[in-house]
């Protein structure tokens, strides 16, 4: 039978970590601001947004909720993003994505100050992340929060084959520039990708991590004997339970270890987002985080 990976638990650890740090600054006088834009009322989005907000309460962050209405313009957006980059109490800025279709996501990911982009979406992170540059930038927190679990897991990444199924930037495309970093041979897949060749692919990987939305998209006798698999998909099935991309009962079966759904990604996530909003505050404020 799998180890089942708690999500939970290791971001329960980031979030007692964080904390402390938001201690030692406050000592010093600086409080961590966290700014959140939410554009609509899309249930999903409410939820996660006010899950932020109470865990950086919780860690002692000081946490700003923008609500705008679904209707709101795009310059009204921008103007706040602005104000923002102006507002030096904020160290961490984050949209919510989605947002409706009058406003330009990419537009407004871009006009969010590259040193308060807590979600790494500025091209100018992106850029770094890509180009494997030295030095501190913001990471997007779901694929730098599936990192710390491979990590804390001891998972070892060098030489090993990764498969990546999705290739948003959400979480896809970041997870593979991460992966690579670490000296892991990667393949990143996606809605072309041939089924068969999908089931090749992931019969010969050490670690799979499913980031589709597909749920039952991976199945049991796709995996190898061994392999770990991060799930990171959420669907909520008719019948409000919540669902990955894995075959979780199959799976375990077969694989060394694998994250649930829920309880597994997700909370890495929001404890990695305070983790990224702590260590913006340090930079701009020109604090060591290891003194921390
Ligand atoms: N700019 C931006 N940055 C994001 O990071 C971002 C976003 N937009 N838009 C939406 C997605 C989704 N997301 C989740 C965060 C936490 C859970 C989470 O805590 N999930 C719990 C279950 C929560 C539940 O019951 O619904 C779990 O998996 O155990 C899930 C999903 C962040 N996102």
């Amino acid at each position: 039978m799998a180890k089942i990976i708690n999500g939970k638990e290791i971001a329960q650890k980031v979030r007692a970590d964080v904390t402390k740090k938001v201690e030692k600054m406050i000592a010093q006088g600086i409080t961590p601001g966290l700014a959140v834009i939410i554009v609509g009322e899309d249930p999903a989005s409410q939820i996660y947004v006010r899950n932020k907000e109470r865990a950086a309460a919780k860690a002692g962050i000081n946490g700003q909720t923008i609500q705008f209405p679904t209707d709101v313009s795009e310059v009204v957006v921008f103007n706040k993003i602005q104000e923002l980059n102006q507002d030096d109490s904020i160290d961490a800025i984050l949209l919510q994505s989605p947002v409706p279709s009058q406003i330009d996501e990419e537009k407004m990911q871009s006009a969010i100050d590259p040193n308060k982009d807590v979600d790494g979406f500025n091209p100018l992170n992106i850029g770094k992340l890509f180009a494997n540059r030295a030095g501190y930038y913001p990471v997007a927190n779901t694929p730098k929060g599936i990192m710390t679990l491979l990590a804390e897991t001891q998972v070892e990444l060098q030489g090993k084959f990764v498969v990546i199924l999705g290739r948003s930037i959400l979480v896809g495309r970041p997870l593979f520039a991460l992966l690579e970093a670490e000296n892991a041979t990667v393949a990143l897949l996606h809605r072309y990708t041939s089924d068969e060749l999908r089931h090749r692919l992931l019969q010969q990987a050490d670690v799979v991590i499913a980031a589709t939305g597909v749920p039952g998209l991976v199945r049991g006798i796709d995996l190898k004997a061994g392999s770990v698999v991060i799930d990171v998909g959420i669907t909520r099935l008719p019948d409000g339970h919540l669902t990955g991309d894995v075959d979780f009962l199959a799976a375990q079966d077969t694989v060394a270890a694998i994250t649930p759904v829920p309880g597994g990604v997700g909370p890495m996530t929001i404890a990695t987002l305070l983790q990224t909003t702590v260590e913006l505050a340090a930079k701009h404020h020109q604090m060591e985080l290891q003194e921390l």
